[in-house]
């Protein structure tokens, strides 16, 4: 069976270009969450601390490019546009324009590779209020599916792994101790979706891929109030923890949960995290994630060409076999308290 689509929708988050945007960008954030607003002036300043600038934009429009190229040389030739959640270009000015070129179906490439209410139903929301706000003749838009146990996203993670392995001397390398490092979420959030089964998963695959080293899942960017329990442990925690048994000399994080090397990448991650390593005496380096890699780009046209063709032939790696293409009803359910 084939469909018909006439246009590529890259759907992300968003990210402020300057110091004035950083204040309104995390208020978008943060709409609707019980977040603090001291955790938001926390985050804020981290922000101003890169002039007010995430990489995200930045990141988001090299993925664009490099994927404009990939379809100009293999197909389909289809373009692409941009839409974010929480900063400019924002969904609802995207599809009007979609609407004003005469785009009426597109495929969707959420630059999430794991299933979460804000990687997978939440912009399925954004998506749907931005087409209520555009009215009659908003483009339709399909979502690709999850590709956390995709040959391309494992692939690309693993060297961009093997890349940050050989920073590590080369007596020392075997013996590194690996974190795959993912955005916290609330546990309650978590019991709604298959977010740690994915991230386990894709960790699993891709620490099979570089040997024996001991490796472990751990998470970063927590914005709940204290009393809220959210995934753990925490990253520079775990390293802390590492350094007090006293056997552990270098860690290579892998930022598996995110795929661009945005702010909370830059901030939590190569500044906190590797200031905690050095306060225990740990060597930190930190993988690259996938960001631009090829074989990452050639996933999402392989993605891409597997919807328009509605092959059987969907590639996953591991024993839980491809994400479903459309979204079950209970897919990602916010879930904002755990019953007992
Ligand atoms: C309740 C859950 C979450 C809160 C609160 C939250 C706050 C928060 N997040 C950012 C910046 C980013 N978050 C990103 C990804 C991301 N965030 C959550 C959940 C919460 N974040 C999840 C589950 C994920 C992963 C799925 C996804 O949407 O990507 C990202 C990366 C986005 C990307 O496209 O790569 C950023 C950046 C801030 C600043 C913030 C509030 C202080
Ligand atoms: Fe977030
Ligand atoms: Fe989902």
């Amino acid at each position: 069976m084939k469909n018909e689509y006439d246009a590529i929708l890259v759907v992300s988050f968003g990210g402020p270009e300057g110091p004035d945007d950083v204040i309104p960008f995390l208020e978008n954030v943060l709409r609707g969450k019980n977040v603090p607003r001291e955790r938001m002036l926390e985050v804020a300043e981290h922000y101003q601390q890169f002039g007010g600038v995430s990489p995200i934009n930045g990141q988001n429009r090299a993925l664009i490019a490099a994927l404009e190229q990939e379809l100009a040389v293999h197909g389909p030739q289809l373009p692409i546009y941009w839409g974010n959640r929480n900063w400019n270009p924002l969904l609802p000015d995207t599809l009007a324009q979609m609407k004003q070129d005469g785009i009426q179906r597109a495929l969707g490439f959420f630059t999430s590779a794991f299933s979460s209410y804000s990687g997978c139903r939440q912009y399925r929301e954004d998506i749907q209020r931005a087409q209520e706000t555009v009215g009659a003749g908003a483009p339709d838009v399909d979502k690709l599916r999850m590709f956390y146990n995709h040959p391309g996203f494992i692939e690309a993670t693993v060297e961009r792994a093997n890349e940050a392995l050989s920073e590590i001397p080369v007596e020392r390398r075997d013996r590194a101790t690996i974190l795959f490092s993912a955005h916290s979420i609330p546990l309650a959030m978590a019991a709604g979706c298959q977010y740690e089964v994915q991230l386990a998963e894709s960790a699993r695959l891709v620490s099979e891929r570089l040997g024996t080293h001991p490796w472990h899942l751990v998470y970063q960017s927590r914005s709940g109030p204290p009393h809220q329990p959210w995934l753990e442990p925490d990253i520079c925690d775990f390293i802390t923890e590492l350094g007090k048994q006293g056997d552990v000399q270098d860690v290579v994080i892998i930022p598996i949960g995110f795929v661009s090397d945005h702010m909370e990448v830059l901030f939590d991650l190569d500044t906190e995290a590797k200031q905690v390593g050095g306060e225990v005496g740990i060597n930190v380096a930190r993988a690259k994630t996938v960001g631009v890699h090829p074989r990452f780009i050639s996933m999402i046209r392989e993605l891409i060409e597997e919807r328009i063709s509605g092959t059987e032939d969907r590639p996953a790696l591991g024993p839980l076999g491809p994400s479903h293409d459309v979204c079950p009803v209970d897919c990602c359910l916010r879930v904002t308290e755990i019953k007992r």
